[in-house]
């Protein structure tokens, strides 16, 4: 018994003497501590007889070794390192907080590093922008140095180039109205492109044109306002004296033959192509007279009395050409002699001596076009050197043979500059005086043809010697009006721009209103129909007594089936002839190497279709004389 004691004691003592400072040696002589343990490993690894250590040790070195260490509780790899220990070694009850400290110790240097990292990553990627910036502003100033609206031009090209340009065509129908306000843009001129000046109008589509106006932020970066206008006809400026004829005054040249009054202004600033359009195209220092409005007008008239319906009319054509420089008016056919204006009883206001010439031919209107445009007032004004101060006024009258009633007047109007107000500051006291006149005569015109545009409204045509004279191709229920805006398309005549195209949309904008109200715009098709119908009408009603007056109607219709058939064909034979000279130059230019197919599918594609709507209108047209010539 006392053996049994003395032996336990002994492994008593054994124990406390040797296993526990094993314990103690392990955790407090290794130099990494509990700290490092797997740099103490690391030694212990070399060791050939691998054990469970070896196996943590791996772990580490396999995985992220620095997430997988601070992970690990120490105390577990301890025990873990030391197995098969016999005894566990004991807990401190703080060491898992002290770890959790040390891991968010850790962690917070690790987020913090990332920051550091993403704070880095933002500074070399602003840098880079500001070095991305300064390369393109030292792009630009350099640019701007042979091209100062460098950037400006740089947006309206990026504007344009998400835009679906469909411009007006030669066969797109023409709209009818009783007041049709339409823009013309010109090209650039020489003057504004040694001024290297931007190209500020885009038109996109047949009646509708965009102006970029270059604009300056208060910091003073650059940037567009883009401004839409719409008007019954957009022409941009490869469109023809020609083509906006047609679309134009053409139409107006019936109303005369009808007993109506026509009148057709142009309207614009100083140097924005309104002599160009009226009067004819300049080449040098002579004027085209025959490619004007006036001249085409003339054409026109003369061919209308060649017409079936209006030939037995025995229609007698005069002519007179003046112009109104301020309040004084002044004859162009005459020497340019002084004119009075005075209104009779019946508020029928006179030109007092007014020269009218008789006229039997074209050739002599277009010599009386020649002389009366020569005779017109020019001044200096900042815009054209060549500006024409005054309003021309040419006027084409019907009378019926023996009559001295006037059957019916077209009024073309070429106007003076629109200039602003402002404008006039530095000029001398007589363009002062002009330009307040100027001004005064477009408003009242305006009041004029919206006071038409509202029918039976009071017309204040008193404002101006301008709409005195013309009164009477405001009143009456067949007065009809077209009025052409012209603009310059440089950024230097933007506000100028502005204001014709404000102007004009101003007018349009009633005319818009009144459309709602009234018909709404009937075309050369919806007349004809109506007409055909009314036919057809009273042919039902038709008795004995009124057959020969029908019969007699019938043969009218006819010719005038045949005059329009001629006068298609005519149309169709030209557009021939300038198909075939077009495709052949397309043709030849497909000879050289590397030429540009898309553009050269396209434009062939672009004049086919054109030629095939013209003959499809052809087609038409010779249908409709087949089937009358069938009915009659
Ligand atoms: N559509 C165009 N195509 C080519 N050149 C044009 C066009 N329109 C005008 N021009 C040219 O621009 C210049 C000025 O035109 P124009 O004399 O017709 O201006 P304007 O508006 O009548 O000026 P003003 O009010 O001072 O008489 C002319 O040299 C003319 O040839």
């Amino acid at each position: 018994m006392l053996l049994e004691i003395i032996d336990k004691l002994f492994a008593l003592i054994f124990t406390m003497f040797f296993r526990i400072p094993a314990f103690f040696r392990l955790t407090s002589t290794h130099p990494g501590g509990k700290m490092f343990p797997y740099l103490v490993e690391e030694r212990e690894c070399e060791d050939p007889n691998r054990g469970q250590s070896c196996d943590i040790y791996d772990d580490f070195k396999d995985n992220d070794r620095e997430r997988d260490y601070y992970n690990l509780d120490d105390t577990d790899y301890i025990q873990n390192s030391m197995s098969p220990a016999p005894v566990s070694p004991p807990k401190s009850p703080n060491s898992r907080k002290t770890q959790k400290l040390k891991n968010d110790v850790f962690d917070y240097k690790s987020n913090a590093a990332k920051k550091v990292d993403m704070i880095a990553q933002r500074r070399d990627e602003r840098r880079q922008r500001q070095a991305d910036e300064k390369a393109l502003r030292d792009q630009i100033h350099h640019m701007e140095q042979h091209d100062p609206h460098y950037e400006f031009r740089q947006m309206i090209n990026e504007y344009r180039s998400g835009i679906e340009f469909k411009p007006l065509k030669e066969t797109d129908p023409i709209v009818e109205n009783q007041i049709t306000v339409c823009v013309r843009k010109r090209p650039l001129n020489d003057r504004e492109f040694n001024r290297k000046e931007v190209d500020v109008i885009s038109i996109a589509k047949r009646n509708q044109v965009i102006v970029h106006e270059p604009k300056h932020k208060v910091d003073l970066t650059k940037y567009l306002e883009n401004q839409l206008f719409r008007f019954d006809y957009v022409f941009d400026d490869t469109c023809t004296n020609e083509l906006v004829y047609k679309f134009t005054a053409r139409p107006l040249v019936k109303t005369i033959f009808e007993g109506g009054m026509a009148t057709c202004f142009a309207y614009g600033q100083t140097g924005s192509g309104k002599t160009h359009t009226m009067g004819g195209e300049f080449k040098g220092k002579s004027q085209n007279f025959k490619s004007g409005i006036y001249g085409l007008v003339a054409q026109d008239v003369f061919r209308f009395l060649t017409h079936p319906k209006y030939s037995r009319m025995k229609f007698m054509i005069s002519v007179s050409f003046f112009e109104i420089y301020g309040k004084l008016v002044f004859d162009l056919l005459a020497r340019k002699e002084r004119l009075r204006v005075l209104e009779d009883g019946k508020q029928q206001v006179q030109v007092v001596g007014l020269t009218e010439k008789v006229v039997l031919t074209v050739e002599h209107i277009m010599d009386l076009i020649q002389r009366g445009s020569t005779e017109r007032t020019s001044g200096q004004t900042s815009a054209n050197s060549n500006s024409s101060r005054s309003h021309a006024v040419f006027q084409i009258a019907l009378r019926k043979a023996g009559s001295k009633h006037i059957y019916g007047k077209f009024s073309l109007i070429d106007l003076a500059g629109n200039e602003r107000g402002a404008d006039n500051n530095k000029s001398n006291r007589q363009t002062q005086i002009e330009g307040a006149d100027i001004n005064r005569s477009l408003l009242a015109l305006k009041e004029c043809i919206r006071a038409l545009g509202r029918k039976n409204a009071h017309l204040p045509f008193r404002g101006s010697k301008l709409t005195q004279i013309l009164r009477d191709s405001f009143i009456g229920e067949n007065s009809r009006t077209c009025m052409i805006a012209l603009i310059s398309p440089g950024n230097f005549s933007v506000d100028h721009t502005l204001n014709t195209l404000r102007y004009a949309d101003r007018v349009k904008e009633l005319i818009a209103v009144d459309h709602g109200i009234d018909d709404g715009p009937s075309t050369i098709q919806e007349d004809e129909d109506y007409e055909e119908a009314n036919e057809e009408g009273n042919e039902n009603e038709g008795d004995a007594e009124d057959y020969e007056m029908k019969e007699e109607e019938r043969r009218m219709h006819l010719s005038s089936l045949e005059w329009e058939l001629r006068e298609n064909q005519r149309s169709v034979i030209q557009s021939c002839v300038d198909f075939h000279d077009t495709a052949c130059d397309l043709y030849n230019s497909a000879d050289v190497n590397g030429y540009d197919k898309v553009h050269y599918a396209k434009k062939w594609r672009n004049l086919l279709s054109e030629i095939v709507d013209i003959q499809k209108v052809a087609l038409i047209k010779a249908q409709e004389f087949c089937n009358a010539l069938d009915q009659y």
